[in-house]
């Protein structure tokens, strides 16, 4: 253990094998890694040696197996390094998804086109703060580098980890996950829940679970070698009651077959139980890829997250989603348009009322899956809006999103609005979604 903090200016640090280096670094800053010898990784991504590598405000870890020096130039809140990790139980997890994904692609080539060729579909489960995403990024990083493009699912709407907050997402992995850059956004297939909860409308979150599950289906349908790569999902951490319902769905309706529980004995058994002489992918009783279920050690090195630190790295998130990560700086642009050229819509209004309270025929207007017509107001000011592919009112709500924009000004007296959009020119559409997102830009 050992380096005092906080430091500022180039520290030098010398990692022994399996040796972890732990730094916080204040939201809002950045420091600069660079590996001058030996080998390292962040979170399964290797680090190359001799270039600075940036990391945002946040926690991080760089951990070596075989040994490394590494310089950090900047200010950091707190850094030491670790020798107790729990990285050779994540890297024999690894191990076993290999083989699976091996076995998959041989059964795959020789015309198989049954459960034998499906890769390992994992997901990480666990209560908030135990390290889910990262290991779900270190898992999904070691089979990038073994040169599967495994897809990466985010079902936490909260911390958005594909895209902004309150979105579910999935996109395939063919480049390491890095601290830079995180997930490769080239084709992702997001999802806009409009709240950063599932328990605010649960059946909206099931429903967009199911969607994404379909489309998964659909695409490996197509694509034997996505197929042989399968799916890492990173779960929410709200896994009592409700969420622990919720969860369930989730791995049924994405027929997950390795379920990693990470930090929490009881939801382990809980899952063990329920998991119990289940299988997923056959066509007939007793058919299938019989359900695992695993369990992980947290490391040391996930530090809990207060609501107040959370809230701020979900303003990150959503500033990184319009600025760039911090030190690109890229330029929004900004835009007016009159309400008259836009629709915006919301889905669902609060729980739905039992059919036998209403007259026969009649649907409750608060039904959760419902669409709705926005109309224009100051509440939309500072909200982020998705940018829906959805054509109709009908397909709003089963449709994915292009993006997102954020309001910075409405101007009722002359009916118009201004937004910032990552990009230049004409929005992908004009049918845009509200929830309960917003966002405060602060300097
Ligand atoms: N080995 C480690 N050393 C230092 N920090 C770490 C380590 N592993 C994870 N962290 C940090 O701890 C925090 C929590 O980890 P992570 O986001 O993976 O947990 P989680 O279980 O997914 O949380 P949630 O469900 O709340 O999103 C993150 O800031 C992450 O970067």
């Amino acid at each position: 253990m050992g380096d005092d903090a906080p430091n500022a200016g180039t520290q030098t640090h010398y990692l022994n094998k399996e040796e972890e280096f732990r730094v916080e670094v204040k939201i809002g800053t950045s420091v600069k890694v660079t590996l001058t010898d030996g080998t390292a990784e962040i979170f399964g991504a290797e680090l190359p040696k001799g270039t600075p590598v940036t990391l945002p405000g946040g926690k991080h870890a760089v951990f070596s197996w075989h040994g490394a020096t590494i310089d950090v130039l900047g200010a950091t809140e707190l850094e030491y390094v670790a020798r107790d990790t729990p990285m050779t139980q994540y890297l024999n997890l690894d191990g076993v998804l290999e083989e699976r994904r091996k076995a998959a692609a041989a059964a795959g080539a020789a015309g198989d086109d049954g459960f034998a060729s499906d890769g390992p579909r994992v997901a990480l489960v666990g209560p908030t703060d135990v390290g889910k995403s990262s290991i779900a990024k270190i898992l999904t990083n070691y089979a990038v580098r073994k040169q599967w493009a495994p897809l990466f699912v985010d079902l936490d709407l909260g911390q958005g980890g594909i895209t902004c907050p309150a979105t579910i997402g999935a996109v395939p992995v063919d480049r390491p996950i890095d601290a830079e850059e995180g997930v490769p956004l080239e084709m992702p297939l997001v999802y806009f829940a409009g709240d950063t909860s599932p328990g605010n409308n649960p059946d909206l979150y099931r429903y967009l679970v199911e969607r994404m599950a379909a489309m998964l289906d659909a695409r490996h349908a197509s694509n034997p070698a996505a197929r042989a790569a399968g799916v890492v999902i990173n779960t929410m951490g709200w896994v009592e009651g409700q969420g622990y319902k919720l969860l369930l769905h989730a791995l049924d309706a994405l027929k997950v077959d390795n379920v990693v529980v990470v930090g929490q004995e009881r939801l382990h058994s809980e899952l063990t139980r329920d998991f119990r002489g289940k299988r997923v992918g056959g066509d007939v009783p007793g058919e299938g890829t019989p359900v695992r279920v695993w369990k992980l050690n947290k490391s040391g090195g996930v530090v809990e997250r207060s609501p107040e630190f959370r809230r701020r790295c979900r303003d990150q998130k959503i500033r990184e989603y319009f600025y760039g990560a911090p030190g690109a700086e890229l330029q929004p642009h900004s835009q007016t348009l009159p309400f008259g050229q836009v629709s915006i819509f919301k889905v669902g209004g609060g729980p739905r009322a039992p059919a036998t309270a209403l007259p026969i025929g009649q649907q409750s207007s608060s039904d959760p899956l419902r669409v709705t017509t926005v109309a224009p107001s100051m509440s939309l000011l500072n909200s982020v809006l998705a940018v829906s592919h959805g054509r109709s009112n009908a397909d709003l709500l089963s449709s994915n999103v292009a993006g997102f924009i954020f309001v910075t000004e409405v101007d009722m007296r002359n009916g118009r609005f201004t937004f910032v959009s990552p990009s230049a020119g004409e929005l992908p559409s004009r049918n845009l979604l509200a929830g309960s997102l917003k966002w405060i830009e602060m300097p």
